[in-house]
């Protein structure tokens, strides 16, 4: 399956004051890595698609396991794999290593609005097909 990776750093804003990430803040991170990968990924332009286009990405489900803690400092690698593709929503997995060690696990739906009447609509054409050719691609390291 096609994979889309970003190393990244765990920092001081991350951390509750046990230096240790705090849980939420693991969803902020995957938010960075779905628009890193929209923008290098698919080729697409994150900003302008919820700016001018006014397509929302909103996430409907997300079922996530934590499995080892995370600290300051620590080296981290995010990475994301497209499960599914609907009419209006597409499904992602997405994880948090390091090394070999897997912290985190998220299981993602998201779904295309309308940010004017915050209502799904069909994937727009170009993201279709983008994620199509995802799909069917090599992995984006
Ligand atoms: C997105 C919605 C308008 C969809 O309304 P619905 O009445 O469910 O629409 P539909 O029944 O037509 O379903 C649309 C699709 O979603 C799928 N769907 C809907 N609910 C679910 C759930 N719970 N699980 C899985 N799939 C779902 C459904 O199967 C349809 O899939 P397709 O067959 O691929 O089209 C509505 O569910 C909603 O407004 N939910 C609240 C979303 C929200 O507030 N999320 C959290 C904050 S938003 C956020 O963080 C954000 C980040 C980035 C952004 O760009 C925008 C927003």
């Amino acid at each position: 399956m096609a994979r889309f990776e970003r190393p990244t750093t765990i920092r001081f804003s991350h951390c509750d004051p046990a230096g240790i990430v705090f849980f939420p803040q693991y969803f902020v991170l995957f938010n960075g890595l779905v628009e890193d990968w929209v923008n290098e990924g698919l080729g697409l332009d994150y900003a302008a698609l919820l700016g001018p286009r006014r397509v929302g990405l909103p996430t409907v489900q997300i079922e996530t396991e934590f499995r080892a803690i995370s600290r300051h400092g620590d080296a981290v690698t995010l990475g994301l794999e497209l499960l599914r593709i609907g009419r209006s929503s597409f499904t992602l997995q997405l994880d948090c290593r390091a090394g070999a060690q897997l912290r985190v696990l998220t299981r993602q739906t998201l779904v295309s609005t309308d940010l004017d009447t915050h209502r799904a609509q069909a994937l727009p054409s170009d993201l279709l097909a983008a994620m199509n050719q995802f799909q069917n691609g090599a992995d984006h390291a």
